[in-house]
């Protein structure tokens, strides 16, 4: 007690001098107006958020969390500290991250909003500087017209019964002798030889084989440490892309002259459709373009594709009901094509409504492509906010998805969500696997379409179990099953 009033006495009789006082106080206020004068956007309200530590901001724990599976987690973290928009700082950039269906009507709507869409990093090095992720404006209108035309339903009625055979002919030649297979490995060489085949008329073949593995290197190079010199990841990746173009390139010598010949016409493929087109100022397209085009088209058509293909065998070795029911539509297909050649066409595909709904459902819990980044070119606002020039936005399909206030009890897969009949009509903007507005995926009846051919084949074939049960899913950046999803094969006429 004694000690503790002595103490007391001490902190009362404390009196600092005068000229101490004033000291604090100046220092405090030039520490303050320094503040003021050099923060960045003085009087600016930027979005609620944490910039993390610095150069790494939140890079590392982003990282783990999509390792992890856990992307959508680390998210709702921040929504439910923050709200739907906040910043943060990943790979280097300040970013703001938009979820809900405001967030993505603001990032999605075009126009000239101040917001563009080059991708950051290595993906101009690798996929090249004509790639459909840089260019923009007329050029970008032109080229994604010859490709949207060549993606469209009419088109693919075209092709659909060539894209029957290869699906049938790749599954089986990858099954025939074999009781376990591993899913990602099987659906990545059928959506590669797919794209291969029906964009490029690439015939199977060695040539076709060693171009998938060139691909998957120079893809890894979109990700890869910014290093380029022997030995890096990103150099094997530019190597690998001069081999990549080396084929394509002879491809398009090859269906030049046949085009010269008039042995193919302008439309049958991708590369006839690009060869041939002109800008208003009749202009045809440089031959770099027209490679570095065919490049994202890989891209965004392959993994895509594969991770939806991948989950939907996943969720269905899981799930019996949804197994036999989609089991039982296919062997309605079986039967409507009984006495005829057998080949699947455009009409077919219009029978597998509840296999597309359930496709659906399988990217509404995980979206092949998370979402992805687009570039601030001017100050914007959002909600409020002030987003500054030079910085990124950050769209998120997952955490949109998953929102209980536009999908009801959002945990649930429920394939009727997407019933045409449904009550609960799916609102705009909140429903993007496929992104929305002017650079919509134009590939979504293509992926469609494969989509359906592969799993007809395969349940109305073969029954499957996973080997390794509750394998975990990694993304890095696109959700795949950390072991390749392997399963073991049961042919149905031994079920
Ligand atoms: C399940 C499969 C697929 C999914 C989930 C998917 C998803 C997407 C998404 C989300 C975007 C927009 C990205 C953005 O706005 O930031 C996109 C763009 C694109 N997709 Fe797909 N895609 C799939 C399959 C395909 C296929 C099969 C093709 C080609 C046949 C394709 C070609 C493209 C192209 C060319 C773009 C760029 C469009 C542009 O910039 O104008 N996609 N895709």
């Amino acid at each position: 007690m004694d000690f503790l009033s002595d103490f007391s006495d001490l902190t009362f009789e404390f009196k600092p001098p005068l000229i101490t006082i004033l000291l604090v106080t100046l220092i405090a206020l030039v520490f303050r107006l320094f503040r003021l004068k050099f923060s960045p956007l003085p009087g600016k309200k930027l979005p609620p958020g944490s910039f993390g530590f610095p150069l790494l901001g939140e890079s590392l724990s982003f990282v783990r969390a999509q390792k992890q599976d856990r992307t959508d987690e680390w998210m709702q973290t921040r929504i439910d500290k923050y709200g739907p928009v906040f910043k943060t700082s990943l790979f280097g950039s300040k970013m703001v991250v938009l979820t809900g269906q405001a967030g993505s009507r603001f990032v999605f709507s075009g126009g000239n909003n101040g917001i563009s869409y080059n991708q950051p990093g290595n993906v101009s090095k690798v996929l090249g500087k004509y790639s459909l992720f840089e260019i923009s404006g007329p050029k970008h209108k032109l080229i994604r017209g010859a490709i949207s035309n060549f993606l469209k339903p009419e088109s693919i009625q075209r092709y659909v019964q060539e894209m029957d055979s290869l699906v049938q002919k790749q599954l089986f030649k990858e099954l025939a002798g074999k009781d376990s297979v591993k899913i990602v490995t099987l659906m990545k060489k059928i959506t590669f030889n797919v794209s291969c085949s029906i964009f490029f008329g690439l015939p199977d073949g060695k040539v076709k084989d060693q171009l998938l593995e060139d691909f998957s290197t120079t893809v890894n190079g979109t990700l890869a440490v910014p290093l380029n010199f022997p030995g890096t990841v990103l150099h094997r990746a530019i190597q690998a892309r001069g081999r990549v173009c080396k084929v394509l390139s002879n491809l398009i010598t090859i269906r030049k002259r046949e085009m010269e010949e008039g042995i193919v016409d302008s439309q049958d493929n991708i590369i006839s459709s690009l060869v041939v087109l002109r800008n208003e100022n009749g202009e045809p397209l440089m031959e770099q373009e027209i490679l570095d085009i065919f490049l994202s088209l890989i891209m965004a058509s392959h993994d895509t594709t594969t991770v939806l293909l991948t989950h939907l065998v996943r969720l269905m070795s899981r799930n019996s009901e949804i197994y036999n029911k989609v089991l039982a539509e296919q062997n309605e297909v079986v039967e409507a094509k009984k006495g005829s050649d057998g080949k699947l066409t455009w009409n077919e595909i219009q029978m597998m409504k509840y296999t597309w709904r359930v496709a659906q459902e399988v990217m509404r819990f995980t979206p092949p492509i998370l979402g992805n980044f687009r570039q601030v070119t001017r100050d914007i606002h959002f909600d409020g906010f002030h987003i500054p020039k030079g910085w990124q936005l950050l769209w998120v399909a997952s955490s949109t998805h998953m929102n209980n206030n536009i999908f009801e009890d959002p945990n649930k897969f429920d394939p009727s969500r997407f019933e045409t009949s449904s009550k609960a009509a799916v609102p705009p903007y909140t429903y993007v696997p496929f992104g929305a507005g002017p650079r919509i995926c134009p590939g979504a009846e293509f992926a469609r379409a494969e989509t359906l051919l592969v799993i007809h084949h395969l349940i109305t074939k073969y029954q499957w179990t996973e080997l390794i049960p509750d394998e975990p899913v990694t993304r890095e950046p696109m959700p795949y099953p950390a072991m390749g999803l392997p399963v073991k094969l049961y042919p149905r006429n031994d079920v």
